[in-house]
């Protein structure tokens, strides 16, 4: 049975999730070339469940592309991922696919509510939602008045508020986060500093990119890019 599917909904009123099944997941021999640069070359690397994995290196250096191939985004020029040894190619098929992706951007429709924009997207991954959970995460995240409005009516750092909602509510073992701290207002990095905590107790696993300090107590690592590393 898929996570989401074995997942409870959402209980209203808590950021804990339930305890996910331990998973494995490994990156063996990534090779990876834009604009005739080459990014990395044979990149390995393994993560188990309950682990955050930070991407870190300067400007350039390809953290946002190693996410991009994570989630299926970007086809690499060679090299494996295995999820509980069994290879896949892309980490996020359907319902009952593996990971959340939160990007640099959004990826929320301008003319849906917050509410309408949440429950589409859960519905799509297979995580159907009860509106008075979707309303009590958005109240967690300090948008409670704004769950009506258009997304195009909100501030970008409230349009980031309501992706982490939406993040929080899919239910996905592994979370994969570009820059998850950028415009988020003291608040609601905490909210997301807890939420992260929370998600690692529950057996979940995060690979994030930022250029901050990792906030967050529990088992983490770096893996740096380099020139070709
Ligand atoms: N579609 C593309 N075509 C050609 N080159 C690309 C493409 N996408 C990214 N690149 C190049 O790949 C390199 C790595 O970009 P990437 O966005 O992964 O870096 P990054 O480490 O995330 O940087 P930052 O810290 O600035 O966000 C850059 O030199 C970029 O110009």
């Amino acid at each position: 049975m898929s996570d989401a599917a074995a997942a409870p909904a959402h209980t209203p009123g808590t950021l804990t999730p339930h305890p996910f099944p331990a998973h494995c997941l490994e990156v063996d021999s990534l090779v990876l070339e834009r604009g005739e640069r080459l990014l990395f070359n044979g990149l390995t690397f393994c993560l188990d469940a309950g682990e955050l994995l930070q991407v870190a290196g300067r400007n350039g250096a390809g953290k946002t592309s190693l996410l991009r191939v994570l989630c299926g985004l970007t086809r690499p020029m060679d090299g494996d991922m295995t999820w509980d040894g069994v290879p896949v190619r892309r980490l996020d098929d359907g319902p009952g696919g593996h990971l959340a992706y939160l990007g640099h951007h959004n990826a929320l429709k301008d003319e849906l509510s917050a509410e309408e924009n949440i429950q589409s997207q859960c519905r799509l991954h297979g995580c159907p939602q009860t509106p008075e959970a979707v309303f009590s995460m958005l109240d967690e995240l300090g948008l409670g008045g704004h769950a009506d409005l258009p997304v195009k009516l909100l501030s970008q750092g409230q349009k980031r508020r309501v992706a982490l909602a939406r993040l929080l509510l899919l239910r996905r073992p592994l979370w994969i986060l570009d820059e998850p701290f950028a415009a988020l207002d003291v608040q609601v990095i905490e909210v997301l500093r807890q939420a992260l905590e929370a998600h690692l107790a529950a057996r979940g696993m995060i690979i994030l990119t930022t250029h901050q300090v990792v906030p967050v107590r529990g088992p983490q690592r770096t893996l740096t890019l380099g020139d070709g590393a």
